[in-house]
């Protein structure tokens, strides 16, 4: 299944957030959305997940979810979003409580997600007893076990450590090289998106208007770090958000 946004403006009251969003976030591919704070990336993460409604233009399912998907479209978030008091095998099974499956079909899908995230073995944990970077593959696994159509994550490396985001960047690139997924991926972090991000998506300061969508053909398993083209990818994304960037910071001291 592809999600498209077309021509979608957004305001809150008198502000004008997002103005004539057109893009396609096609089946198997990773989509970054970059841009200075404030310029509506989380907004359009809402509006493509169907949590508001834009003020104008619409968002679009394109085609059928993956066989067996529970839910075409899930989130993942900066801060986990688990549930203390439950283990981690009961904060993903949670996800799974709506659903008509039978015992043996939920706790499949739970090892398997486990399994897909390396967790297998903390199944008893709880959320305290994990690290930042284990929440948030519980975080993925959760997100993973309703076999999304399209997983749409909100900074979901930033509350994190330089160290462990990379180790989870890694485990990122191996889980969709083994079983691609399809994801709208917004981050602040330009080393970030051409690690991980198939198209990436340039916003300009707010009203978020789409500057330039660049394509990284390279296959996400041969990125590696120190990559002299993604380096250059990563200039010229800095290029374009550069101007934008310290005007927005201006925006914000003076607001
Ligand atoms: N529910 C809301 N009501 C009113 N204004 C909002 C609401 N949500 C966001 N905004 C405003 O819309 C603008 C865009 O916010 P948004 O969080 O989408 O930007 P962002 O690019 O994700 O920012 P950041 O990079 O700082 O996380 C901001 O000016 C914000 O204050």
């Amino acid at each position: 299944m592809d999600l498209q946004a077309q021509n979608i403006h957004h305001h809150y009251g008198p502000t004008e957030v997002l103005r004539d969003i057109t893009l396609d976030a096609p089946s198997g591919k990773i989509v970054c959305i970059v841009g200075p704070s404030g310029c509506g990336k989380s907004t359009l993460l809402r509006l493509l997940g169907g949590l508001e409604q834009p003020t104008q233009g619409q968002v679009l399912q394109v085609g059928a979810p993956p066989p067996g998907c529970l839910n075409p479209l899930t989130y993942i978030f900066q801060d986990f979003a688990l549930l203390p008091w439950r283990t981690v095998h009961g904060n993903v099974a949670l996800v799974l409580e709506d659903h008509r499956l039978s015992v043996s079909d939920r706790e499949s899908i739970i090892a398997d997600v486990l399994a897909r995230t390396k967790l297998s073995e903390f199944a008893d944990a709880l959320p305290k007893q994990l690290s930042g970077g284990m929440k948030q593959r519980v975080a993925i696994a959760r997100a993973l076990a309703v076999n999304p159509a399209v997983m749409l994550m909100d900074e979901p490396l930033s509350a994190l450590d330089s160290q462990t985001r990379e180790l989870l960047m890694d485990d990122l690139i191996s889980l969709w090289t083994r079983q691609p997924f399809t994801a709208v991926y917004v981050t602040h972090n330009l080393a970030e998106a051409v690690r991980l991000g198939h198209k990436i998506v340039v916003l300009s300061r707010r009203p978020g208007q789409i500057r330039e969508v660049v394509d990284i053909d390279i296959p996400l398993a041969e990125r590696s770090y120190g990559d002299a083209t993604l380096e250059r990818q990563q200039q010229h994304l800095w290029g374009l958000m550069r101007a934008e960037a310290a005007a927005a910071d201006a925006e914000l001291i003076h607001a």
